[in-house]
């Protein structure tokens, strides 16, 4: 029996008055890529950043390997649409940063850990440029490698790829899973973008309109397989799963995306 590695048991979210959530319950297996789609305002963001420890749920709970989830915690890291980095610091420090508080970690460790995720996301020949002198997918590697390198083992990613152009998001898209395979790591992301969540995902849970409730849980690895390449969007699983997210989205959320 596979452990159930995250889980939101019975979680419901009201801010005042506003029912954002209703019961809603997911077990999500370590290592995961599980991707978030719904209307806008629905409560994708809300119910990640309850993973987060950054929202708490008005009722029922998020256990992450059976813990409750209180409060913010380096195991769960957030890579947000915005690009987060600190300008006065070079790339490779603000993936240094990421470490700051890890007493566990030796100086030489820290050195040691920047290196890899630096080459992880392809930046060593940009480790001594400032985040202003380099482009916005390079601005969200370095984002990604810090949380990494913070020892993220899962990663929130809430529409990390939304500021970027179509194909600088196409690489990152393959990029990000590569990352994933490599670096073992459980993956929430909340995207709009259906192409990006069919690519990405190893399930997609759609949510409805607020009150969100899950309309609809894709095995999406059942249909493409774990391996996505920049020719994955060609192939007809691809089109028939994307065509079957959307038909849904028309017929069950109630909304547009
Ligand atoms: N701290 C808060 N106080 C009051 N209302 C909030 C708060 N945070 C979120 N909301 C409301 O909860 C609802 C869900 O927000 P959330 O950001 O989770 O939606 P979302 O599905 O991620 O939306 P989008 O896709 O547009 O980012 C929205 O109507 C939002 O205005």
């Amino acid at each position: 029996m596979t452990e159930t590695y995250l889980e939101f048991d019975n979680v419901s979210k009201s801010f005042g008055p506003v029912e954002v959530i209703t019961p809603t319950s997911l077990s999500i297996d370590r290592q995961q890529f599980v991707v978030f789609l719904g209307p806008s305002g629905c409560g994708k963001t809300t119910l990640m950043r309850m993973v987060g420890g950054l929202d708490t749920p008005s009722k029922g709970q998020v256990r992450l390997s059976a813990e409750t989830v209180e409060e913010p915690d380096r195991r769960r890291g957030m890579v947000f649409q915005s690009y987060s980095s600190f300008p006065w610091l070079t790339v490779e420090e603000n993936i240094r940063f990421g470490m700051k508080y890890r007493t566990d970690l030796t100086a030489a460790e820290k050195t040691e850990r920047t290196h890899h995720y630096l080459g992880l996301v392809g930046l060593e020949d940009f480790a001594k440029s400032y985040p202003n002198r380099i482009s916005g997918g390079m601005r969200q590697r370095v984002a990604i490698a810090r949380t990494l390198a913070a020892g993220s083992e899962v990663l929130m990613m809430d529409e990390p790829f939304g500021a970027l152009d179509a194909l600088t998001r196409e690489r990152l898209q393959v990029e990000l899973r590569l990352i994933q395979a490599r670096e073992q790591k459980t993956i929430i992301f909340v995207t709009h973008d259906v192409e990006e969540g069919v690519f990405l995902a190893d399930r997609i849970i759609l949510f409805s309109k607020r009150p969100a409730r899950v309309v609809a849980d894709i095995d999406v690895t059942a249909k493409l397989g774990t391996e996505r390449t920049l020719e994955t969007r060609e192939l007809p699983a691809f089109y028939e799963l994307r065509n079957h997210v959307l038909h849904l989205i028309r017929n069950e959320t109630g909304d547009m995306l």
